[in-house]
Order: C-alpha cells, then sequence, then structure tokens
C-alpha cells in the first residue's frame, strides 16, 4: 500500500484520536494509524468491566501491550507491570475514568522551565474544548464538548465516612470540584463517564466523526519513521493482515508526522528511526539523525494499597457478585457496571508539601490485590466487602529511562522507572500511610472497621512499614516524560512539539510533559492533543 496524506498520527490513544479529529476538522486529510483493534466490545466501554479486563489474562492480553519494567533495584528487583492500552482509544480504553486535570500550578511551572504557551492560562482552552462537564460552563469548566464528565454517584456509606473522616483528621475543606478554584480537599471523583458508557478519546472524537478526510487504520504497528535529508516524510508500518500474515507499507506525510504512541510507543519509534542518545543509537547499529535525550526523564505515580475490611463498602471481588452485577446493569441498568471502581478523592498537603497539595488519595470500595499486582493473574484479593485507600506519591523525585532492547520493533523496549531511587519518594508514600492509618482511626468511619487487611498488624510502625515498602509500592500507570518539552539541552521536543534537529516530525502525547502533572493523566494527555492542534493549524 502507498498513501499520502497531509498529516500521519501515530497512535489513537488518549492524544492521538484528539489530534487526529481536530486536524481533519480543519479540512486537512489526516491517517491515524494504531497497533490495536477496535473498541467495540462491552468490554472496554462499560465501565465497570474494567474489573473483568484486569483479571482475564486472556482478555488483558487483546488489549494491553504487556509490558513490564527492568528489575527495580530499589524495590526488591520486582518487575512491575506497565499496563498501556493497545486498542483504538489506547489507555484512554482501558483505564479507570477518573478525570483530573492536575494543579493549575503544575502547567505554570511547565511554563517557567521553559514551555512557552502552555502555562494555566494558556492551556485552560483547551481542558474546557475537550469536556462537557455535567454542572455546565463557568470560567473554569466546559461545557459541550466531546468528554462527557460527571461525578461518581451513589457513594458507599464507606465511601462517604471516608471523606467525613479525612476532612477531621487531615483539617482539609470538603470541595465539590477539585478541577475548578481549588484542588485541595476531600470529596466525590469526577469520571470520564456517561450513562454507563466510557468516554475514551476514541468514543468522544471518533464515533460518528463523518470526516471523509479522517483515515483510522487499525491493526498497523509503526516500526519507523522515514527520515530523509533531516525531514520526516512519512512512515514504515506493518499492518496485520489476520491468520499470521502481515503486509508492510510505507505512508508519506505531506506536511507532518505526528508521534502520539504514548509514553513507550513514541520514544520506541524516535530511537528505532534514528533519533535517541547516539551512543545507544549506534550499540544497535541505528544510523543517527539526531542526537537527543529521548527516553530519559521517564517517571510515573506510585501508591501503597491499604485494605480495610467494612460491611459498608458494600462489594465483594467474587465471579458471582461481578457475575450478578453484569446482568443487572443489562437487565435493569444503573449499577457500579456503568461507573467507574473509584468514589471518594483527597488532595492533601504531606510535611514536605510546598504550597500545593503533594498526596492524592484514591478511595474505592473494593478489596485489592496485596502484596502488590505484579502477578500477570491478581492472584490474592480478599473476598469480603473492603474499602482500599491508595496513598499516591503524585510529584516523585524518581527518574528513570526507557531504552531499546533490540533493534527489531517487535521486541519490547526496556522500562526503567527507577522507582524509589530518590528517598524522599519512599519518605512521601510513608506519610501518607500514616495518614492514612490515622483517617481509618477518625471516629467517624473507625466503629465500621472490621480489620486492616493491608499492609495489616504485621507492620505496625514506620520502621517496619520502610521495610515492607519496596514490596508493595506499585504504579498508577502514569508514566510520562521520556520526550520531554522543553527549550534546552534537556529536551527532545520545543513548546511547539517539534523534535528538535527533525523537520516536519512532532510529539504530541503523555509522553512530551517535563514533569508529571499532581493527578492522574489521562485529562492532561487529551488536553495536549487538543492543544497540539492549535499549535499546528496555526504554524
Ligand atoms: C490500567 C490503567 C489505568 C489508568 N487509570 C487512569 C485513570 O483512571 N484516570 C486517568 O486520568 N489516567 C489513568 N491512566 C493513565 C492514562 O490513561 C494515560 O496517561 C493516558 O491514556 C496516556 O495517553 P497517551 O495518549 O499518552 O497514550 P496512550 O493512550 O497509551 O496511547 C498510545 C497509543 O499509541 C499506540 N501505539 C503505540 N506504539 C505504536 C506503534 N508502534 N504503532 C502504532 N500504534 C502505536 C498504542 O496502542 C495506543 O493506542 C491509566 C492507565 C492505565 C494503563
Amino acid at each position: 500500500m502507498e498513501r499520502t496524506a497531509d498529516y500521519v498520527v501515530v497512535g489513537a490513544g488518549s492524544a492521538g484520536c484528539v489530534l487526529a479529529r481536530r486536524l481533519a476538522e480543519s479540512g486537512a486529510d489526516v491517517v491515524l494509524v494504531e497497533a490495536g483493534g477496535p473498541d467495540r466490545t462491552p468490554l472496554v466501554r462499560k465501565p465497570g468491566l474494567i474489573a473483568v479486563f484486569h483479571n482475564v489474562p486472556r482478555l488483558k492480553k487483546k488489549l494491553d501491550w504487556g509490558f513490564s519494567s527492568t528489575p527495580q533495584k530499589s524495590a526488591l528487583g520486582r518487575r512491575i507491570p506497565q499496563t498501556k492500552g493497545r486498542v483504538l482509544g489506547g489507555s484512554g480504553s482501558i483505564n479507570g475514568m477518573l478525570f483530573v486535570r492536575g494543579n493549575r500550578r503544575n502547567f505554570d511551572d511547565w511554563a517557567a522551565d521553559g514551555c512557552a504557551g502552555w502555562g494555566h492560562d494558556d492551556v485552560l482552552d483547551s481542558f474546557k474544548r475537550m469536556e462537557n462537564w455535567e454542572d455546565g460552563a463557568t470560567a473554569l469548566r466546559g461545557a459541550g464538548g466531546p468528554i462527557r464528565v460527571t461525578r461518581q454517584r451513589d457513594l458507599t456509606p464507606a465511601s462517604e465516612a471516608f471523606i467525613e473522616a479525612l476532612i477531621e483528621t487531615a483539617g482539609v475543606k470538603r470541595n465539590d470540584d477539585y478541577n475548578g478554584e481549588v484542588q485541595d480537599g476531600a470529596g466525590i471523583f469526577q469520571q470520564s463517564v456517561h450513562e454507563g458508557l466510557r468516554y475514551s478519546s476514541s468514543v468522544g472524537y471518533l464515533d460518528g466523526h463523518g470526516l471523509p478526510n479522517l483515515t483510522v487504520l487499525t491493526g498497523a504497528t509503526v516500526e519507523r519513521v522515514v527520515v530523509r535529508d533531516g525531514r520526516a516524510t512519512g512512515i514504515d508500518v506493518v499492518a496485520e493482515k489476520g491468520r499470521g500474515t502481515a503486509r508492510r507499507a510505507t505512508i508519506r506525510a505531506s506536511r507532518e508526522v505526528i508521534l502520539a504512541a504514548g509514553t513507550f510507543g513514541s520514544p520506541q519509534i524516535l530511537l528505532l528511526s534514528g533519533v535517541g542518545p547516539a551512543a545507544h543509537l549506534r550499540e544497535h547499529g541505528i544510523d543517527v539523525h539526531a542526537d537527543l535525550p529521548v527516553g530519559d526523564n521517564l517517571h510515573d505515580h506510585m501508591f501503597v494499597p491499604m485494605t480495610y475490611v467494612m460491611d459498608t463498602a458494600r462489594h465483594r471481588g467474587t465471579a458471582p457478585y461481578f457475575a450478578s452485577g453484569v446482568v443487572r446493569e443489562w437487565t435493569k441498568g444503573g449499577t457500579w457496571v456503568a461507573r467507574s471502581v473509584f468514589e471518594a478523592v483527597g488532595f492533601v498537603r504531606t510535611g514536605q508539601a510546598g504550597d500545593i497539595p503533594d498526596l492524592q488519595l484514591h478511595a474505592l470500595p473494593w478489596s485489592y490485590p496485596f502484596p502488590n499486582q505484579d502477578a500477570p493473574v491478581r492472584h490474592k484479593v480478599d473476598k469480603r466487602s473492603a474499602l482500599t485507600i491508595m496513598p499516591t506519591l503524585i510529584y516523585p523525585k524518581s527518574r528513570g529511562t526507557l531504552r531499546l532492547a533490540s533493534a527489531d520493533p517487535s521486541a519490547a523496549p526496556l522500562i526503567d522507572p527507577a522507582y524509589l531511587t530518590d528517598p524522599d519518594d519512599a519518605r512521601l508514600l510513608l506519610d501518607g500511610i500514616e495518614l492514612v492509618r490515622d483517617v481509618m482511626a477518625n471516629k467517624t468511619i473507625a466503629g465500621d472497621v472490621k480489620e486492616e487487611l493491608s499492609p495489616g498488624p504485621g507492620f505496625p510502625d514506620r520502621a517496619a512499614l520502610a521495610k515492607e515498602l519496596p514490596n508493595r509500592a506499585t504504579t498508577v500507570y502514569h508514566p510520562v516524560g521520556t520526550c520531554r518539552m522543553g527549550a534546552d539541552e534537556r529536551a527532545v521536543v520545543d513548546p511547539e512539539l517539534r523534535v528538535r534537529g527533525i523537520e516536519g516530525l512532532r510529539v504530541a502525547d503523555a509522553s512530551i510533559m517535563p514533569s508529571i502533572t499532581g493527578g492522574n493523566t489521562n485529562a492532561p494527555s487529551m488536553m495536549i492533543g487538543e492543544h497540539a492542534a492549535k499549535l499546528i493549524l496555526r504554524a
């Protein structure tokens, strides 16, 4: 197949679907290329079925790249799963649907660090354009956009009690909209879900797009960007043809190639294309087109699961419970299957915090695998009703790398987030665990708690927890930063998202974040898609 388009967008994930749609709306001819398959399955689109998908390896294999980290030296040599969506909608098709913009300070910090045009006031319109917020438009929130955003509803008594206990213990206020004026406080999670449908960027931006100039190719894996005389002219693709057969093709871009293949995919494609650290490329026999720090600055959020047996959490992690939920959803609707599994959230400041919250608390009324989620099958989940709290480190100091294991594009990259290598990260997680213990001992909730299941009484104090932390800390699946945006030699892309030293090539996805946002990363990734379209179309 030979094809030429104005723009070739690589990766139909959270950012890529947004970008491709917006470019096509301008009248340009756009090809969006995705390695995974279509997303029209209830497994993806019915929010609660994420619980089933993550527990059944056969299903997970169909929608996930199946990556793991390299052995983590500060985490007992563990290989920690690096789940990443391989399907239309990308990770936004398999994620928890929590909708969090981050702290406005994050974007002002990006701007102060050399990313002109990415301060909060600059990106606000891109956030607003994307969303259809249930309370309607305000100066800070958007209405009428493609992504429906609703508050979680019908909270279990356990989650309600957690919010009250957090307010009393941490001295924070109830916050009705952490995506509004202030982030601090305790309240109800917002989700990209409406009437039992997941609003991934594929659902919001691609479903029924009706644009004849937008071509979406699925089952097509991009091996490299074709670079001639310092300019990206197109991409080399391998398309699955069924029954194990494949066809190779080149798709040319008359204007630009834009990588939106995510924090692992975009740097891997750049490295395979000869854009990256020169010595590393030469080691793999790859000709160097631009010597750039591609794959550096990998960082991620971490948490430690803390599970409390509570009848008021109501849900049970058993096969019959799941089955009855699914049947009730299909016959009556409005069950837990129609919503995210997360209910309550807190943004609080530990003793290490500056002037914005540095700890996020996720609460879900379900038991959780323990001691960690490393096993491909979640083998140890208590069957009783339980509330799990995830104290989450939102500004990790540890920085890792992504590198090639091989010049073979089908080989998984070496993903080394260097978890917990900066001792401040473990200290903050320990502060978070201690805070959660205090919260759960507060009188507004303590009477309903039957037992701390995890970490549990075997780890009674900070010293014991510190020893156990490397065995329990795990990822929230928010990797960012491997194609850092900036204006200095640490940058892979400039603030217009252009790859330094190569014409006609940009990156637009979570990999460009110079530093991670304070909260779940899906909304910021979709914002990056919106903002990139603006930058490209005004160029
Ligand atoms: C299990 C899980 C739960 C999460 N929960 C939440 C949550 O509740 N809330 C939240 O805000 N965030 C959550 N996240 C994180 C969030 O989903 C991601 O930060 C976001 O989706 C990243 O968007 P992206 O566009 O950078 O990459 P992705 O959405 O990962 O998209 C990249 C796309 O590129 C494709 N691709 C990669 N390589 C190639 C190639 N060589 N050729 C062709 N296509 C390629 C991939 O298949 C994928 O479709 C979660 C993530 C996971 C994995």
